[in-house]
């Protein structure tokens, strides 16, 4: 059988590509103005499809969302059968096809990669796919369904929801009527596994004051309405945020981008958030979580996805440590260099730590390594990952005390409190909420296990970030030139001083990273090696910014 090449002709040319523009299929996908995806689309509909046949008919699934960036921003990203992020061999074939510029170069390019992928076309294509609330969404997802209608595959319309739902979804239809069955393949399925675990997590538990939910005014407002009607008698919470109607709204001066990067509170929950009171923000997609508390004196202070790490790896060892089961399962953290350096410190006096490059799938791959592996970008994006030894242990192991009956029944309901498939910002929140009533903390007791180092991060717009080259997990530059020894000569002058730089996988910058012990030693550093990139890098230098030291 071979490809179907009237139909592909006949709706390629329905989805002309652009003549200006490449693309690539970087870190999260394809990812830029929402009203330039459109013949992205329907390839990545093709693509998806040719996937799912290589891969014996298995669901593959498609993600349509540009999480926290600006409204007029969309994307796509595929998500592979056991819901993690797709194949790193494919995203160069996906940035190809992408990329050919007339529909008969696209055929010719589609052929060649059939033939090289060795893809039998006559398996069937099964594709599952979801949007989050941006307007440019349903003209993008009509694209796709054009891609998905000329290879004849099978597809299924998620609607508008959370991209950790997608990922839910994938698994659960993959793993259907088998041993490794992840849940029932629906959103009620999803909603009703996590809070039934939770639930009972929560029995018993003393009344908590409420969760300040911020939903970003995207489609995480949606879920977590479902989410709290499953939740009225174990966690009471306010969502602020949901004006996912309001064009304009999503990620304006809210969500968990704006927090972490802001390192403030969105100005709308200023008159909101009591003393004491915890809060939380959710990203334009839900799979990013930012927690933060005003103390007495209504000073403000962040939880990021190291506070998370953190608060979450502690718990899960003492449990483990209580079933007595230590020997057996190992519970490792992963992190990349963005990870505030206390925290590192912390967690590496506990526990075994990795550092990986930046991007959820390098330490989701890192922490499938450990039994238990707990992963969270600084930004507030992981989960928390168990191999199937570890599960099938979990759930076949004999207590011999009331004491470990009773945390190896936490442990199981956590296990299913978790969204193992990728970083889920509701079911992060319901784990922190669960460890937080536990142990009887409020955001001050789980701030205080370490204090954050003052971190600063500054966007570089230089003429060519490819230049920039890394090794070591990202934390050295090995080009341009001599960069790196002016920044290690640079970084000895600063107490516990620490910076570091590499090109955005996301945008057209380099980022700079610096952390040392005062805020101002924090900022001269960042904006001494910012000057260093932007001169290596022969940025312009009228238009050098006057902060860059
Ligand atoms: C410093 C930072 O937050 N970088 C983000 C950002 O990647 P960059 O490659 O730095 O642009 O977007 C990625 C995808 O969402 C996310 O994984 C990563 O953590
Ligand atoms: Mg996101």
């Amino acid at each position: 059988m071979s490809l179907p090449v009237n139909d592909i002709r006949r709706l390629s040319d329905l989805h002309p590509k652009p003549q200006d523009i490449n693309y690539q299929y970087g870190t999260a996908g394809f990812r830029t103005l929402g009203k330039v995806l459109d013949s992205v689309l329907f390839r990545v509909g093709i693509l998806a499809a040719l996937r799912s046949k290589k891969l014996d008919g298995k669901t593959i699934g498609v993600m349509v969302t540009a999480s926290h960036n600006p409204e007029p921003d969309n994307g796509v990203k595929l998500v592979d059968p056991r819901g993690e992020m797709l194949e790193s061999s494919w995203e160069s074939h996906a940035t190809v096809l992408a990329n050919t510029p007339s529909t008969d170069e696209f055929i010719s390019a589609l052929q060649d990669f059939v033939k090289t992928t060795k893809i039998d076309i006559s398996k069937p294509a099964r594709v599952v796919y979801a949007r989050d609330t941006r307007p440019s969404g349903p003209a993008l997802v009509a694209a796709l369904e054009d891609g998905l209608k000329a290879m004849s595959a099978e597809g299924r319309n998620a609607g508008v929801t959370t991209t950790p739902i997608l990922h839910y979804l994938v698994r659960t239809i993959n793993t259907k009527g088998s041993k490794e069955s992840y849940g029932t393949d629906t959103e009620e399925g999803y909603y009703t596994k996590l809070s039934s675990a939770f639930n009972k997590l929560m029995v018993g538990r003393p009344p908590r004051p409420p969760l300040v939910i911020d939903c970003a005014n995207g489609v995480g407002a949606l879920a977590a309405r479902v989410l709290s009607r499953y939740l009225v008698n174990s966690l009471p919470v306010e969502l602020e945020n949901t004006a996912i109607d309001t064009p304009g709204a999503l990620n304006n001066s809210c969500g968990a981008d704006f927090v972490k990067v802001n390192q403030k509170l969105p100005p709308s929950l200023t008159d909101l958030l009591g003393p004491c009171q915890r809060g939380c923000s959710l990203d334009g997609d839900a799979d990013r979580l930012i927690y933060f508390y005003l103390d007495e004196h209504r000073q403000f202070h962040m939880l990021d996805g190291d506070k998370i790490t953190t608060l979450v790896a502690s718990f899960i060892v003492e449990l483990v440590k209580t079933v007595g089961l230590s020997e057996k399962l190992k519970v490792g953290v992963v992190q990349t260099a963005y990870a505030n350096g206390s925290s590192t410190k912390y967690l590496s006096e506990r526990l075994p730590v990795k550092c990986v490059p930046t991007g959820v799938k390098h330490l989701h791959h890192a922490a499938e390594q450990y039994d238990i592996g707990v992963y969270f970008e600084a930004n507030g994006h992981g989960t928390v990952v168990f191999s199937q030894p570890a599960q099938d242990l979990i759930f076949s192991h004999q207590p011999s005390t009331p004491t470990q009956l009773t945390a190896l029944t936490h442990l199981q309901n956590i296990l299913n409190v978790i969204n193992q498939t990728v970083g889920d910002a509701l079911s992060d929140m319901l784990l922190v909420e669960v460890v937080l009533a536990h142990k009887s903390y409020g955001g001050a007791e789980w701030d205080s296990l370490y204090t954050d180092l003052p971190n600063r991060l500054v966007k570089v717009v230089v003429p060519d970030r490819n230049i920039f080259k890394t090794v070591d997990a990202e934390r050295r530059l090995v080009s341009p030139g001599a960069l790196q020894n002016k920044i290690d000569e640079l970084v000895t002058k600063y107490s516990e001083g620490r910076s570091f730089v590499r090109p955005s996988g996301t945008e057209d910058v380099v980022r700079v990273y610096a952390e040392a012990t005062t805020r101002r030693q924090t900022d001269d550093l960042a904006f001494r090696v910012a000057g260093l990139v932007y001169d290596e890098a022969g940025g312009d230098r009228s238009q050098r910014p006057k902060e860059f030291l």
